[in-house]
């Protein structure tokens, strides 16, 4: 035996963090001393301190759990040299890329991935890639058949050069135009691209175009429902014990990715450890200094991390690697049973109720649980084949079965993903973060403002939707197997749409208190100062070292920073209120697709597109009416025109201005869209309906003070 074959497969690195642990603790303890120093005077002072007290309280709670996920961060180092010389037979992987709207996401962005993953560094005949196209596009689908055919010189170019970054931009040039939207089965012509289903070593992997059918009365669930769709068909068809999917724009960077993720699925002793393997969403054509704070290098570093040292890392709905029977939701095997045992034990009428009715796919969801994993793949005629995917794959299958609901990816959040990683880790697995050097894959991150809000709503409310949810982490953790701290950790997500309101309320303070001749902070010169003007000079050291530590500039903190309020003043905050809808019965919260940018080189004219945009959403009024507001405020104190009475001794002093200053400041695309045109200005009716809210306000403050 090669001594190299007994090499372990990654490493475990634990990250020292003992400064920004001690730090952790202090900014902790100056928290609880501003609740005490609030708690001690609360009579005294009035509703303007309790509401900065519960404000604060809040905060707290948000710092300590925020200091829980990142306490202890692992990461791996993997090994694919290894795992080559070790294995002779690669374990099948069945590649999952969705995409829903050709106009949102053009088909040459969907082709480019579906070529990069062809082209993947990893036995050709292992692997099988479906795209599953929601928009039933026959631009899409042409796309792609080209894209096949390109994939024959393609593929082997990129084998033979060893080219990393496999998605051939330059190659293919397609307009997307209209789309054809009546949901119908496009099968028939599946037959052109399935050709090449039995590859050989420097052959292509098989390429599967599934258009699911959708009916009006037949809910279809978005992504989820569609990857649903292709767990079935692919279970029919090649029946692989991986599955990796990808999001329409995320193409491989690295080459080597499957072989990485491969080297964390086969080495831990412990199968538990390893119950999916995510990779964390980098992006290509960044913009510089992360403009939109969508860019999440903070979240996935410090919080992803952390996440991989408590129960692993949230499933990211794209660029994850899925063991098929953990999917089908098999548990973990505990001392007691083997692995196998208690889902064999289902009998055919359970299992039928579970999967459906399909007797291929039952045949293959039990080889699947028996870990069969020589002829996985379905050995009837292509035709038969096809016929029973068209079936798994037709609109009323899941009627009264457990798709979506114990199993698959779970329905009713807009964050699918995080709400399916979380049904996983609550049966009691694990999961482990993928962080080669090279980035494993790169995606398309939105930009200008409505897009990006648009997304971070869909995220709040979706988070949001889980929270509150039957599978909620809170449920989960008295009642499964999710680790308490891990609960606390996706807390930390969950309450995104949540925060808006404390934080909005917070930034109100300072206006209010001008206006109203009160203050809810101590005066220049109070002992007490030291406690609010420490905590705001150590937290911000504290995040502008942690951007440093990641290798980013101060102006993407600042740029970050600025984000993190303009998005829960505005996205957070809608998503809030869309999740109230739903709750109230009005209307159902729907996943509405992020447009995919195309690297720029069209769009020259566009002079920055770092620059905040607006639209004529109502989601940008929140936003206008603190610039208003937060105007008022401060012109009304700097020229002293507040009316004579109110607080006497207790008046704003300069914590206040300042307070007002800074938030100002985190507004300034808002401030600057007051004066700008087209989409670089606030449209007059948000600007209009923002100053009724500015008056509301005033109002309030006048009322509060005679
Ligand atoms: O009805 C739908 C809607 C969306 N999608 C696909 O879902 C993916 C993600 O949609 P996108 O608009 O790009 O959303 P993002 O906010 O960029 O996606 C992030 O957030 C989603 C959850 O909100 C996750 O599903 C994604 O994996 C994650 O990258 C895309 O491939 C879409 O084509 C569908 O297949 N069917
Ligand atoms: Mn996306």
């Amino acid at each position: 035996m090669d001594a190299t074959n007994t090499l372990p497969l990654h490493e475990r690195f634990e990250h020292k963090r003992t400064l920004h642990k001690a730090l952790d603790l202090l900014i902790l303890l100056l928290l609880l001393s501003l609740l005490f120093y609030r708690l001690a005077f609360l009579r005294l002072r009035g509703p303007v301190w309790s509401i900065a007290f519960l404000c604060e309280s809040w905060f707290t709670f948000i710092w300590l759990i925020t200091v829980n996920t990142k306490w202890s961060p692992v990461t791996y180092k993997t090994f694919p040299d290894r795992l080559k010389n070790r294995l002779e037979e690669f374990p099948p992987v069945d590649m999952f890329v969705t995409t829903a709207d050709a106009s949102l996401e053009p088909p040459i962005v969907t082709v480019n991935t579906v070529l990069s993953l062809l082209a993947v560094d990893y036995p050709a005949e292992k692997l099988a890639c479906y795209v599953s196209d929601d928009g039933c596009s026959s631009l899409t689908f042409f796309a792609l058949v080209e894209g096949a055919k390109f994939a024959k010189l393609w593929v082997p170019f990129c084998k033979k050069y060893n080219v990393q970054v496999r998605a051939p931009f330059a190659h293919l040039a397609m307009e997307p135009d209209s789309s054809n939207k009546d949901y119908l089965n496009d099968w028939k012509a599946m037959k052109v691209i399935l050709e090449n289903r039995r590859g050989s070593s420097d052959g292509i992997p098989s390429l599967i175009y599934v258009a699911r059918e959708k009916r009006p009365k037949y809910p279809h669930h978005y992504k989820a429902g569609a990857m649903n769709v292709l767990a079935r068909v692919s279970a029919v068809m090649t029946n692989a014990p991986f599955m990796l999917n990808v999001d329409c724009d995320m193409f491989v960077n690295n080459a080597e990715v499957i072989l990485h993720a491969m080297c964390l699925f086969l080495g831990f002793d412990d199968e538990v450890q390893s119950g999916y393997v995510q990779c964390p969403q980098h992006f290509y054509g960044a913009l510089m200094d992360d403009p939109f704070g969508n860019q999440l290098v903070i979240m996935q570093q410090c919080l992803g991390y952390g996440f991989g040292g408590i129960q692993g890392p949230m499933y990211g709905g794209t660029g994850c690697f899925h063991q098929r029977k953990i999917i089908y939701g098999t548990p973990p095997p505990t001392n007691k049973q083997s692995n196998t045992t208690n889902m064999n034990a289902l009998n055919g009428k359970e299992l039928q109720r579970k999967f459906g009715y399909s007797s291929e796919m039952l045949e293959s969801v039990s080889r699947t649980i028996s870990g069969e994993t020589e002829k996985n793949a379905s050995c009837g005629g292509l035709l038969e084949v096809v016929e029973a995917a068209i079936r798994v794959a037709d609109c009323s299958y899941e009627s009264n079965t457990s798709w979506g609901e114990e199993m698959g990816w779970i329905y009713g959040s807009t964050t699918e993903d995080v709400l399916t990683g979380l049904r996983i880790q609550s049966m009691g697995w694990k999961s482990v973060y993928l962080t080669p050097d090279r980035s494993a894959f790169l995606g398309n991150a939105p930009q200008g403002g409505p897009a990006s809000l648009k997304q971070l709503k869909r995220w709040a409310t979706g988070v949001l939707e889980i929270l509150l949810g039957k599978d909620s982490p809170l449920i989960a953790v008295a009642t499964k197997r999710l680790m308490i701290r891990q609960c606390l950790a996706y807390l930390v997500i969950l309450v995104w749409a949540l925060r808006s309101v404390p934080e909005v309320l917070y930034s109100l303070l300072p206006p209010y208190c001008i206006l109203t001749n009160s203050s809810f902070l101590p005066k220049v010169g109070e002992a007490s100062m030291i406690i609010p003007v420490s905590l705001f000079v150590i937290y911000n050291i504290y995040t502008l070292a942690e951007y440093f530590t990641c290798g980013l500039s101060a102006h993407a903190w600042w740029n970050n920073m600025r984000m993190q309020r303009i998005t829960s003043a505005n996205a957070w905050l809608f998503g809030l209120l869309s999740v109230a809808l739903k709750l109230m019965g009005l209307s159902d919260t729907v996943f509405e697709i992020t447009r995919k940018d195309q690297s720029s080189s069209e769009d020259e004219t566009d002079e920055d597109p770092g620059r905040f945009t607006f639209d004529d959403s109502s989601m940008f009024v929140p936003g206008t009416a603190l610039v208003i507001v937060h105007g008022m405020g401060l012109i009304v104190g700097l020229l002293g025109l507040q009316r004579p009475g109110g607080d006497r001794g207790n008046g704003p002093g300069l914590g206040e201005f300042v307070c007002s200053f800074w938030v100002l400041l985190s507004f300034l695309p808002f401030v600057k869209g007051f004066f700008r045109r087209g989409k670089y200005g606030i449209p007059w009716p948000t600007i209009g309906k923002a100053a009724a809210l500015g008056s509301l306000f005033l109002i309030l403050c006048g009322w509060r003070r005679s």
